[in-house]
């Protein structure tokens, strides 16, 4: 067993959701699996044990989090293993398979992607994140699910409040929740989300239709029956939460390290084929989904040299894999010309995640209407770029400007 460094003891979530960079660095050199008290689990941190861990689901079975758990309630995807995973995975996959995006994404995406670029594109400035980068992460996936009637506002009201209800982990010394209070927003949300939404399944029960929850509740049924609301709501908080907010993570987290590289910016914008590529090093260079993974040990068990108990919790931290000094070299730079080389942002084994071709073409299309329109695009320096987060992490504004 080794003894867990003075520095893990004294890691706050208010430093983690800041810059959780400098303390993950330590634990890789100095304890890549540690038992952190701030958050009750260990934290998992080098990118060899977090794909050793993510594909090892005999051992390591999914679970959510804790505070996941108090926020979406059991029978999620990321709480489920085995055949009611697989089943819940054949509920959600017909629609995210890259043949079936391939035939809507574009109708999907560009026309709203335009609509909000013409709202903006003669004035100059903007906040790219409030005006563009959410915006077109959530319309797309709202129109996808069958939500076209919630705002596109309201999508985001929703995912902001989900997020801070699931990332709201710390627990004190007895292991209860530091911080109850901080679950009420995702309880908001849920509220609002079954009174919109309930009504909606009543209809689509008797009259299906082609959004993602009719098929939800109908594909693969015996005839005449649905699956019930306590399977389609945990789930949808999945897609309300991390398919809503991650592709527009990603498009502003790409922006900023082109920003911090303008002659790889430059050749972006010239070539819009390199926006493929440019969102996939922006994606590892800090992983929208960075640390929100839970695994539970399903037998006593040794990794990275650390004995561990059956029962014991780990967080596998795919934004500290994405960073491992082992893996990539300069890793905290943004570098479009690095070897490529496999990642840990979109997870690894039977939970990676199911939206990776679909989350990928939102971001493509997004920059690539964005840059077409404004090809001059610039970082307005009088703002920092705020990258804020430790479940989910990007900028939280990212301000632009142009020569109209
Ligand atoms: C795609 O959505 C998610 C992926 C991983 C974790 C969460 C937390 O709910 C998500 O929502």
């Amino acid at each position: 067993m080794t003894i867990t460094p003075d520095f893990v003891n004294d890691i706050t979530m208010e430093q983690l959701e800041a810059d959780p960079y400098p303390f993950y660095e330590r634990l890789r050199k100095e304890a890549p699996v540690a038992f952190v008290p701030a958050l009750g689990m260990h934290l998992v941190s080098t990118r060899e044990l977090c794909e050793q861990i993510a594909r090892d689901d005999e051992n390591w079975p999914a679970v959510i989090s804790a505070a996941g758990g108090r926020t979406f309630g059991p029978a999620a995807l990321l709480n489920t293993n085995g055949e009611e995973h697989r089943e819940l995975r054949d509920m959600v996959e017909p629609h995210l398979q890259p043949s079936a995006v391939d035939k809507y994404i574009d109708n999907l995406v560009r026309p709203f992607a335009r609509e909000r670029i013409a709202a903006f594109e003669n004035d100059g400035h903007v906040d790219i994140v409030e005006a563009y980068c959410e915006p077109v992460s959530v319309r797309a996936l709202g129109d996808l699910l069958g939500l076209d009637d919630v705002s596109t506002d309201k999508l985001r009201e929703w995912f902001h409040k989900l997020s801070v209800s699931f990332t709201n982990a710390a627990v004190d010394e007895n292991g209860e929740f530091a911080n109850p209070e901080g679950f009420r927003p995702g309880d908001e949300a849920k509220a609002e989300i079954i009174a919109h939404v309930d009504p909606k399944i009543d209809k689509w029960i008797t009259q299906p239709d082609h959004t993602a929850i009719s098929h939800w509740l109908h594909d693969g049924m015996p005839e005449g029956q649905t699956r019930s609301r306590d399977v389609i709501y945990p789930n949808l908080y999945v897609f309300l939460l991390g398919a809503m907010q991650e592709p527009g993570h990603a498009m502003a987290t790409t922006l900023a390290g082109l920003f911090s590289r303008p002659e790889q910016l430059e050749r972006v914008i010239d070539d819009p084929e390199l926006i493929p590529r440019a969102a996939a090093e922006g994606m590892r260079w800090v992983a929208p989904i960075w640390s929100a993974v839970v695994k539970r040990a399903a037998r006593d068990v040794t990794v990275g040299g650390v004995d561990l108990p059956e029962g014991s919790i780990v967080m596998l931290t795919y934004g500290s894999a994405n960073q491992d000094e082992h893996a990539y070299d300069a890793p905290s730079q943004y570098d479009l010309d690095r070897p490529v080389k496999p990642t840990m942002t979109f997870g690894a084994g039977k939970h990676a995640c199911a939206g990776t071709y679909f989350a990928n073409a939102v971001v493509r299309i997004g920059l690539e209407e964005l840059f077409e329109a404004i090809p001059n695009l610039e970082l307005d320096t009088d703002h920092e770029v705020d990258f804020w987060g430790w479940g989910f992490r990007g900028p939280k504004q990212l301000f632009v400007k142009w020569e109209v």
